[in-house]
């Protein structure tokens, strides 16, 4: 691949920050690191104190006592909470820099395609209170082509779309660059609010997220039109307060499913609208890959291909396609 860098010296470390998980690339050994991309913080002295960060606060999710507080830096793929980016970042960092033969150095840092100034401003300025020199942003649909190991420098048009946990991004990608691209601000935990909505408006109950994701990944697996399988979720029925256990059949959720594809569905139409001719040829020819955690959410293909009638396949290990990615451009 072509070289992206004109620094002296070379990026050793790339990281991709996504709204549910983050991830440093390094060039020799891949993905040095794979946690949640939580904070947990001590609110009750000033200022707050970092208690902990990414697999550890994933553990406290839903369970902090007061004055302990489980943040997020991103929502929908955009940072929203500089306090807790800067302290993912750090912990990041000092989990892999160190502990190998890695030395700080330049870093490249994932940022979604439709990123604005402001935002791109915001995760540099996390980066640089994390203690990190000089940073490169690259567009995460990009790496996640090459991750993918789509033929992107080719005059020959790759369809893509990046299935995260906050966004999802359509990109039409030929000769090196983004020919035709639309971003929309919904991903896998937009559907875990939805199903958790659904069971709280429809059956009286409410579910805590990790219930909810839960619940994602096995009707996942299981697919919703199977009206004999069955999902089973505790929580507190309102009213009385008290704790219950449902068991619905994964075919309650089939609207839930296909009303949050919907705007997903939405952005391919748009994007195979805004393709020229030539690249649309190529696009029917060679069909769409799926990348991305939520690529595996099996309605999501097929309802692309109803669409469509475009070929749709999801990409190996589809969830580390950004991560793959960043390392080959480490190179
Ligand atoms: N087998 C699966 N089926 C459905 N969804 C899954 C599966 N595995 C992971 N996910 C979902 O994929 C999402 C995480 O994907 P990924 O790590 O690509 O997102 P991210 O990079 O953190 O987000 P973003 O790029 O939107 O900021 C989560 O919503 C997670 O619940």
């Amino acid at each position: 691949m072509k070289r992206l860098f004109s620094w002296s010296a070379r990026p050793q470390l790339a990281f991709d920050v996504g709204t549910a998980n983050i991830r440093v690339i390094s060039a020799a050994d891949g993905v040095l690191l794979d946690e949640p991309s939580v904070c947990c913080f001590d609110h009750r002295a000033t200022p707050s104190t970092l208690i902990a960060a990414g697999a550890e606060a994933q553990l406290m999710l839903d369970r902090t006592p007061q004055g302990l507080k489980v943040q997020r830096p991103l929502y929908r793929g955009v940072l929203q909470d500089l306090e807790a980016a800067c302290a993912l970042l750090t912990y990041a960092r000092r989990q892999v820099v160190g502990r190998s033969r890695l030395r700080a150095g330049p870093t490249l840092i994932g940022i979604p395609a439709d990123a604005t100034e402001v935002e791109r401003r915001a995760l540099l300025t996390a980066a640089e209170e994390g203690g990190f020199g000089r940073v490169r942003l690259v567009s995460e649909p990009m790496a996640a082509a090459i991750g993918a190991g789509l033929p992107i420098a080719e005059a020959r048009a790759s369809m893509l779309i990046e299935c995260g946990a906050g966004t999802t991004e359509v990109v039409v990608i030929s000769l090196g660059g983004v020919a035709v691209r639309k971003t929309v601000r919904v991903g896998g935990d937009a559907l875990d609010r939805a199903i958790s909505d659904h069971v709280h408006m429809e059956h009286r109950v409410t579910i805590g997220a990790q219930t909810a994701r839960r619940v994602k990944l096995e009707l996942s697996a299981t697919g919703t039109d199977d009206a004999a399988s069955l999902v089973s979720l505790k929580g507190r029925r309102l009213g009385s307060g008290l704790p219950t256990v449902l068991t619905l059949p994964s075919s309650d959720f089939d609207p839930v499913v296909r009303k949050h594809a919907r705007p997903i569905i939405e952005a391919v139409k748009d994007c195979l609208a805004q393709t020229p001719p030539e690249l649309s040829h190529d696009v029917c020819e060679f069909g769409v890959t799926l990348t991305g955690g939520s690529a595996y959410l099996p309605w999501l293909g097929a309802m692309i291909t109803d669409l469509s009638g475009l070929e749709v396949r999801v990409a190996e290990h589809a969830e580390h396609c950004v991560a793959r990615g960043l390392q080959q451009m480490l190179h």
